[in-house]
């Protein structure tokens, strides 16, 4: 017995809902499934520490960043910092970038560290979430704020 024919419905009927500092439900996965891709494509032969990160900007796209590590230990340089370089350089620019996701093997999840938070600074609102994605899978959110309070940012200079 063939199966009874069912009208064309889109696959989400109802709006998605609003999770987590605006996102929608559909935008988290995306950064999930981005950091933990991206992640798989670190180059990490010393620490053997695997960082994958993802931001999503304005215009929906996804950007991908991964460590990159180098023989001269302090050239290496960490996932955030590789995503957010690779967004500008496609164009994003103050005000264009929504969340940072970060993916690593551990539990609980890594931050980034003192130097990502800074440049990340740069780039984003300090109420932009960061999310923070474990070994399982299981993400923990801050916004940048409470990851850098009383920031130093771009508008504290005189010249701004
Ligand atoms: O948030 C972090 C923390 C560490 N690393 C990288 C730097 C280095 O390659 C490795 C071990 O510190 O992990 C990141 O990319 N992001
Ligand atoms: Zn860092």
């Amino acid at each position: 017995m063939s199966a009874p024919s069912v009208p064309n419905k889109p696959q989400h009927s109802r709006r998605d809902t609003a999770l987590i500092h605006g996102l929608s439900t559909s935008e988290v996965q995306a950064l999930s499934e981005a950091c933990i891709e991206a992640k798989g494509r670190a180059y990490c032969p010393y620490s053997k520490f695997r960082v994958g990160a993802s931001l999503l900007l304005t215009s929906g796209q996804i950007i991908r960043g991964a460590n990159v590590e180098n023989a001269a230990y302090p050239v290496g340089t960490c996932a955030e910092r590789t995503a957010l370089g690779t967004a500008v350089v496609e164009g994003a620019r103050r005000g264009d970038i929504r969340a940072l996701a970060v993916a690593t093997d551990i539990s609980p999840p890594a931050s980034p560290c003192g130097m990502c938070r800074q440049y990340i600074r740069e780039f984003c609102e300090p109420s932009m979430p960061v999310l923070m994605y474990d070994k399982d899978g299981k993400s923990t959110v801050l916004t940048l704020e409470q990851l850098l309070p009383m920031s130093f940012g771009p508008e504290s200079l005189p010249m701004h």
